[in-house]
C-alpha cells in the first residue's frame, strides 16, 4: 500500500499529511450538518404535506446559523486541505529533483557510467512529477478514508444502528479489491517503466545521431525498430489501462451497490417506523459518503503505484555508489606520476597493465600509441573518472588522485577533449566557465591567442549566440573555443586528449602552436595519435596493446634511434601523410 521508504525518507511530511486529513473530517463533518439541515426542512415540508402539527425545534433561525456555518467550514476546509496537499507535493518534488541534481553532480564527468542521459531526465521530470499525487493525495486519503465511514457510522448509528452496521460492512469491499490488484499492479507497472525509459533512451539516441542515420540510410531502419518499441510500450500502457478501468468498475460496483443497499434499508425501516422521514432522508442523502472516499482512494491507488515503481527507479539511482573524492584541499607540485598501475573496464579484458610513468613539473609529456591502447584511459585515471586497482597509484605533487577534493582535482588540471562540450548561449557564457570573473579584456586575449578573435567580431562579438553543441561554429573554430575557455582556467597541469582530432590542418597548426607555447609555462600533458605533434616533447610514452607497461620513452630523436615500435609508427604515419599530400596536390592542379 505505501512506500514505505517514501514515507520514512520525508517524515517531516507528516503535519501535512495530519493537517489534510484534519481539514477533510471538518469538511465531512460540515457536510453532515448541511444534509442535517436539508433533512430537517424535508421533515417539516413532509409533516405539512401529512397534515401533523408542526414541531419548530430546531427553529429556523438556529438552522439557518448552522447552514451557514457548515458552508464557511465546508469551503474553508477544501481549500485548506487543498493548499496542504500542494505544499505536501511540492516540498516532496522539490526535494527528490534536489538530491537528483546533487547525484549527478556527485557522479560528475561519470554519471553515464550509473544512469542513461534520458532516464535521469525522465526520472527527475516525469518520475518526480508522479510523486505529488502520492504525497498530495494518495496518503491523506489513505486515513481519511479509514476515518470518514466510522464517523458516518457513529452519526447514522444513533439514528438507526441496524442501516449503519450493514453500510459500515460493505466499505471494506473496497480495500478488499484494491489489495486484489496491488501484487499484479505492482509488476506491470515495473515492467510500464522499464519499457518507457528504454523507449526514451532509444528516442533520444536517435535523435542525437539522426543526421548520421540519414547519412547511412539507416533511418528507415532504426524508425522500423523505434516502432517496434513503441508498440511494446503501447501495449503495456494499455494493459495498465485496462488493468486501472477494471479495478475502478469493481470499486464503483461495491461503492454504489452498497448505497443503494443503505438507501433500500433506511426506506424499509422508515416503512417499519423505526426512523422519521427527515432520520430517512438524511441517510440516504449520506449512504454514499460512506463509499466515496475509499472509492477515491481506490483512483488515487493507481496513480500511486505509478508513483511508487516511480520512486524505486529513483532510489535505485540515488542509491548508485558513487566513487568518493578525497579530502584534500590542495597539492603545491604539478608532478604526475603513474606508479604500477593496473586498469580494466570489465574483468577479462585489462587496459593498462603495471604502467609506470611520470610527467615532472612544468614539462611537456606525449603520451602516444594505436587506438584503443590505452591512451584516454590514462587521462582518466588523473582526472579522478577511473581508479587504478589496488597495487597501483596515480599521484599528482605526491598526492594520490582519490585522495584529491573534486575542487582541487579540477582546480590542478584542465582536460580538453576532442569532444568538449559547448553550452547554448554566448561565447562569454562560454568562456566565463573557464573563469567566472574573467575581464573583457582577459577574454579577448584568449580569444587572439586561439586566433579566433577576429572571426567572433565578425559574428557578433563576446554576445555572439552559440547553437546546441555550437552547432554553427565549425569544428576547428569550436575546438579553437575550447582551447580558448581551457586556457582562461588557468591551471598548472593541461590535459590535451586528441584535442586535433578531426579538425582542419589551419586550426590544428594554431591549436599546437598554443600547447606548445602553454608548456613553457605549464605541465603539460598531450595524448596524441598523430606523432608529428609530439616530436617537440620533453619525453614521449608510448604505450602498446597488450604489453606490459611503458612499450618504449624517450625523445622523438631517441626513439627515432631505436628502430623500435615508435619508430615504425612514426615511419608509416609520415608515409601515409606524403602520399595523401602527393593525391591532394595532384587533385589541384
Ligand atoms: N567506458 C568503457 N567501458 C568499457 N571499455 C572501455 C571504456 N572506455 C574504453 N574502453 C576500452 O578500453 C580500451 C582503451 O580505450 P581508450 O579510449 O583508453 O583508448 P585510446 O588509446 O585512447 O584510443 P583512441 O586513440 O582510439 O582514442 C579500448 O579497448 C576500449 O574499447
Amino acid at each position: 500500500m505505501f512506500h514505505k521508504r517514501l514515507l520514512k525518507e520525508f517524515s517531516d511530511n507528516r503535519k501535512y499529511v495530519a493537517g489534510m486529513v484534519i481539514m477533510q473530517w471538518a469538511a465531512l463533518l460540515a457536510n453532515v450538518a448541511l444534509m442535517y439541515v436539508l433533512a430537517a426542512y424535508v421533515g417539516r415540508i413532509s409533516g405539512i404535506v401529512k397534515g401533523e402539527s408542526l414541531t419548530t425545534s430546531p427553529s429556523d433561525g438556529v438552522l439557518l446559523i448552522v447552514f451557514a456555518a457548515a458552508l464557511f467550514v465546508r469551503i474553508a476546509a477544501t481549500s485548506a486541505a487543498n493548499r496542504m496537499s500542494y505544499l505536501a507535493s511540492t516540498q516532496v518534488k522539490r526535494r527528490l529533483r534536489d538530491r537528483i541534481y546533487e547525484k549527478m553532480m556527485e557522479f560528475g564527468a561519470a554519471y553515464r557510467e550509473a544512469v542513461a542521459t534520458s532516464e535521469a531526465v525522465q526520472i527527475a521530470t516525469e518520475g518526480v512529477d508522479q510523486l505529488e499525487i502520492y504525497f498530495g493525495k494518495y496518503v491523506p486519503q489513505f486515513f481519511y478514508s479509514m476515518l470518514a465511514p466510522l464517523t458516518l457510522f457513529v452519526i447514522v448509528g444513533t439514528m438507526s444502528i441496524k442501516v449503519a452496521a450493514v453500510l459500515l460492512l460493505c466499505v471494506p469491499l473496497i480495500p478488499v479489491s484494491i489489495v486484489a490488484v496491488q501484487k499484479f499492479a505492482k509488476k506491470l507497472l515495473a515492467k510500464y517503466w522499464g519499457t518507457y525509459t528504454e523507449l526514451g533512451d532509444s528516442f533520444l539516441e536517435n535523435l542525437q545521431g539522426l543526421v548520421t542515420l540519414k547519412i547511412y540510410q539507416a533511418d528507415g531502419r532504426y524508425a522500423k525498430k523505434m516502432d517496434e518499441e513503441a508498440e511494446k510500450f503501447r501495449k503495456v500502457t494499455m494493459r495498465v489501462l485496462i488493468m486501472q478501468l477494471n479495478s475502478i468498475s469493481v470499486m464503483d460496483l461495491v461503492a454504489y451497490g452498497g448505497a443503494a443497499l443503505g438507501i433500500i434499508l433506511s426506506v424499509l425501516e422508515y416503512r417499519a417506523g423505526a426512523v422519521t422521514f427527515a432520520e430517512c432522508f438524511f441517510i440516504i442523502m449520506i449512504s454514499a459518503e460512506f463509499f466515496l472516499p475509499l472509492r477515491l482512494l481506490g483512483s488515487f491507488f493507481h496513480i500511486a503505484m505509478n508513483g511508487n515503481a516511480a520512486a524505486d527507479k529513483i532510489f535505485r539511482f540515488l542509491d548508485t555508489s558513487v566513487p568518493q573524492h578525497g579530502t584534500v584541499q590542495k597539492t603545491q607540485g604539478n608532478e604526475i606520476c603513474f606508479s604500477h598501475v593496473d586498469f580494466a573496464y570489465t574483468l577479462d579484458a585489462p587496459v593498462l597493465r603495471d604502467v609506470d610513468f611520470s610527467v615532472p613539473g612544468g614539462s611537456f609529456v606525449a603520451l602516444v600509441g594505436e587506438s584503443g591502447c590505452g591512451k584516454s584511459t590514462v587521462a582518466s585515471l588523473v582526472m579522478g573518472e577511473n581508479r587504478p586497482k589496488e597495487g597501483g597509484s596515480v599521484t599528482i605533487g605526491g598526492v594520490p588522485v582519490t585522495e584529491l577534493t573534486a575542487e582541487a582535482l579540477y582546480r590542478k588540471v584542465t582536460r580538453v577533449r576532442h569532444d568538449s562540450y559547448l553550452f547554448a548561449g554566448t561565447v562569454e557564457d562560454n568562456l566565463r566557465m573557464g573563469k567566472a570573473d574573467a575581464t573583457q579584456k582577459e577574454m579577448e586575449d584568449v580569444l587572439l591567442r586561439v586566433d579566433l578573435l577576429q572571426t567572433i567580431r565578425e559574428k557578433g562579438g563576446l554576445s555572439m549566440q552559440l547553437e546546441e553543441r555550437a552547432a554553427n561554429l565549425s569544428g576547428g573554430q569550436k575546438q579553437r573555443l575550447v582551447l580558448a575557455r581551457a586556457l582562461l582556467h588557468d591551471s598548472d597541469i593541461y590535459i590535451f586528449d586528441e584535442a586535433t582530432s578531426n579538425i582542419d590542418v589551419e586550426s590544428e597548426n594554431r591549436i599546437m602552436e598554443v600547447v606548445r607555447g602553454l608548456a613553457r609555462e605549464k605541465t603539460v600533458l598531450l595524448i596524441s595519435h598523430r606523432l608529428a605533434n609530439v616530436t617537440v616533447a620533453d619525453e614521449i610514452f608510448v604505450l602498446q596493446a597488450g604489453t606490459e607497461g611503458i612499450a618504449e620513452h624517450g625523445t622523438h630523436q631517441e626513439l627515432m634511434q631505436r628502430q623500435g615500435y615508435y619508430c615504425r609508427l612514426y615511419e608509416a604515419q609520415q608515409e601515409l601523410e606524403s602520399y595523401a599530400g602527393t593525391q591532394q596536390k595532384e587533385v589541384t592542379v
